[in-house]
């Protein structure tokens, strides 16, 4: 009877950090469903203490049926009832039974007959199922998120389960249910999940390939979708609006900082190019870096053979960049393919100074024109860090970390320093759709020790506005060993903890590092207070999370599926650089909020808990706490329809980036490519949509047009693939495309991942 009348969202999965309040619910269940038993026995009405908080208290069932009427919500309702409920002992109960009816001393109670007591049940289960229907409240969960699950119960929601729960009670039938339902067992839940099935869910939590169900009714869903171009949910979501982000930059507001990163997984030859011409100009900075950080003794041998040209190259490489920086502009981004002489230089300075950073070579030059060389070294590096801060974070090895496009949980990833095996990794895993990052080889350590911070942020959508909230508390992840740049294994350098939990804690690690390599933030707020940092530091670090989710969210939004009652729930990993200043890693769009140490199992219910009163209680009273979330920034999106209502446009021709296009091949996928790139929008998601030549008579007209703001209105209540649809205010014919092609569309710009 015990074991049947649990939930199971409160018996299955236990794990060392279980919430033993919820243990003691079901057995305030277990007790409340004998009570009630007890009390029919004795024809008297069960104290109302145990369901005072539930709806139906006021019903005419309520007294009767007031076991039954806690319904899904008796979780929650047991909860608050737990806080109010009196001792009653059975015993006492019986006496005031007796009491009030001397007749049950003598007669032998009648219970009520099965038929007539279901039929009651029933009634008291429909008009339940009928009140959730009328207030929106109504749920599905798909997932072990019980904590959303108990929220929601808490709140009066009645559950619709997924097929998939509780799978066996599902196939049986309403009356066997009923037989076996008490309040808040399983049978219940599923019984009222039946009645409920063909209405729809007005709250879902569902994982993210899932198929969208009943959309019709607005629900509140934890997915915001958005084209995979700008999806910053995935790692070549995240690369397109790092690109996007210079439109949004505001001091203090909003702005990335992020490693440097490319696509090479696919066929983009200017992405490529960008990325060898990085990766050179990475080169010559960590060979004067190296210069600057070595004796010039050191560094020089009669019998040297690297020549003094090389370090020509670099000082005049990193000399072009500081001119490049300062004067940068749109046209400098056009990057023009190397003459042959630029090559054979280029070539010759890779492999001499790959010598020299890897082996150690040694410079064929006197001491005096090496000490001049390591001060012009300084002199230049200085120059260009101050114009580029990011480059603080790179040392002298030109180390690049590899992520699958798509993957996570550290599948895929490798760090490379050679040019030759990045490109050849990336081509061999085309299929992975790689990026290469640069790897940030001067990360804050603490006690020799590599470590990130995971920082929540939850995206609201109602029907004006996007909100984006931070969370104000979030938890560091070590690695189990300590750091060192001679040995690139995942242990060492891949910091999450679906990484670090294969590995053991390497013995001679400091001891003041956690065991289970995680700290809460106030043990970093410790730790920063004993490193004397200052006062403001942890806001400082803080505001710029909450900067760089800003710009992030800011460059997504031209591509976001605006749907009134979307949200979603973001998991941000960040690491420091060497004075606290954070560096954005990636973003995942299911966070992992399983209880695997004791910091998470007291962080992560919070988040949820606090993301459904976000969600679900601040939309119905705008001064219902928001826990821990605060609101970071918050965009009126319908500012950007024109005063007829339509959508403002902004029109513009695509610029080149790279001239002398190399041909591409004529297959069948580069031709839907072209297509895609004339007719709707470029691979940059910069909705750039090439207008064809206008029909018209003299009208010679080659405009692209930037309709940015377009898709923010149009995208709503319709899939991206609307944006294909021909607009009004468009003078020029489309051509139109064939079904494959609009399903291909379709899919490329809505289709989950
Ligand atoms: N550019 C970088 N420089 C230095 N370290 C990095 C860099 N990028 C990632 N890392 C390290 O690698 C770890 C995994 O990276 P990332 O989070 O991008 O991969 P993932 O597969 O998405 O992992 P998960 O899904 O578990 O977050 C990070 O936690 C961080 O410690």
């Amino acid at each position: 009877m015990t074991q049947s009348t649990t939930p199971t969202g409160f018996s299955g999965n236990r794990n060392r950090y279980y919430n033993p309040v919820s243990k003691i619910q079901s057995l305030i269940h277990n007790l409340d469903a004998e009570l009630v038993q007890l009390c029919k026995q004795c024809s008297v009405p069960k104290p109302l203490s145990s369901h005072n908080n539930n709806s139906m208290s006021g019903s005419p069932y309520a007294a009767t049926f007031g076991s039954l009427g806690g319904g899904s919500s008796s979780l929650g309702t047991s909860s608050m009832a737990a806080s109010h409920f009196r001792p009653d002992s059975i015993s006492n109960l019986l006496a005031r039974a007796r009491a009030a009816n001397p007749t049950t001393r003598t007669t032998p109670s009648s219970p009520m007959a099965p038929d007539a007591q279901k039929r009651q049940m029933r009634n008291v289960y429909r008009t339940r199922v009928i009140d959730a229907y009328r207030n929106r409240r109504i749920f599905t969960v798909y997932g072990n998120y019980h904590t959303v699950r108990r929220a929601l119960m808490r709140r009066g929601w009645l559950e619709k389960l997924p097929a998939s729960r509780h799978a066996k009670l599902q196939s049986m039938s309403e009356d066997a249910l009923l037989d076996h339902a008490r309040r808040g067992n399983d049978y219940e839940a599923v019984v009222i999940s039946k009645m409920i099935n063909h209405f729809p869910a007005f709250f879902i939590w569902q994982g993210k390939g899932q198929r969208d169900l009943c959309a019709e009714v607005r629900p509140f869903r934890n997915r915001v979708r958005r084209s995979q171009f700008l999806d910053f949910s995935t790692k070549v979501g995240l690369v397109g609006c790092a690109e996007q982000e210079r439109w949004y930059r505001e001091d203090g507001v909003c702005g990335m900082s992020h490693p440097r990163f490319y696509r090479l997984g696919g066929n983009n030859l200017e992405e490529r190019m960008a990325f060898i011409e990085d990766y050179q100009q990475t080169q010559a900075r960590s060979l004067l870096l190296y210069v600057k950080e070595h004796q010039p003794v050191e560094m020089i041998s009669e019998s040297g053979n690297i020549s003094s040209t090389t370090l020509d190259f670099a000082l005049g490489k990193v000399k072009k960049m500081v001119r490049h920086a300062e004067h940068y502009s749109l046209d400098d981004a056009r990057i023009k393919p190397p003459t042959p002489a630029e090559i054979v230089e280029n070539q010759t300075f890779m492999v001499q100074s790959t010598d020299v950073l890897k082996s150690n070579a040694k410079f064929r030059i006197s001491e005096k024109v090496m000490t001049e060389y390591a001060r012009l070294a300084g002199l230049y590096l200085d120059q260009i860090e101050s114009l580029r801060p990011d480059y603080r974070w790179d040392g002298s090895r030109n180390l690049w970390i590899l992520k699958p496009g798509y993957q996570s949980r550290g599948i895929g990833i490798v760090i490379r320093s050679s040019l030759d095996d990045i490109l050849q990794w990336t081509s061999n895993n085309q299929n992975k759709k790689y990026i290469v990052q640069k790897y940030i080889e001067r990360p804050l350590l603490i006690y020799r020790t590599k470590f990130d911070i995971r920082q929540y942020m939850l995206l609201t959508i109602t029907d004006t506005k996007v909100s984006i909230w931070t969370y104000r508390d979030c938890y560091l992840r070590f690695s189990s060993q300590e750091f060192t740049m001679d040995d690139l294994r995942e242990c060492i350098h891949l910091t999450n903890n679906s990484v670090q939990k294969r590995y053991k804690n390497k013995t001679n690690r400091d001891s003041r590092l956690p065991k289970n390599n995680m700290w809460s933030l106030d043990q970093f707020k410790c730790y920063l207070r004993h490193m004397g940092a200052s006062d403001g530091t942890w806001s400082k670090t803080y505001n710029g999370f909450k900067q760089n989710l800003v710009a992030v969210v800011m460059a997504s939004l031209d591509e976001t599926e605006l749907l009134q009652n979307a949200f979603e729930l973001y998991g941000c990993d960040f690491m420091l650089d060497e004075h606290y200043n954070p560096i954005l890693i990636e973003i995942n769009s299911t966070p992992d909020l399983s209880p695997s140490t004791e910091i998470t199992a007291r962080i992560c219910p919070m988040v949820l808990k606090d993301c459904i009163r976000v969600v679900v209680d601040l939309p119905k009273n705008p001064t219902a706490g928001t826990g821990l979330f605060e609101l970071a920034f918050e965009v009126n999106y319908s500012i950007n329809k024109g005063a007829d209502g339509k959508p403002l446009e902004l029109n513009g021709k695509q610029m080149t980036l790279f001239e002398n296009m190399p041909k591409m091949r004529n297959s069948p996928r580069t031709r839907l490519l072209r297509k895609i790139l004339n007719n709707v929008k470029t691979s940059t998601g910069k909705k750039v949509e090439k207008v064809k030549e206008a029909q018209a008579k003299n009208v010679k007209t080659a405009v692209a047009k930037i309709s940015r703001k377009k898709k923010m209105v149009t995208s709503v209540g319709s899939s991206s693939a609307a944006s294909v649809q021909p607009s009004s205010q468009n003078l020029v014919p489309k051509i139109a495309l064939n079904p494959t092609t609009r399903e291909n569309l379709a899919l490329q710009y809505t289709a989950p991942k």
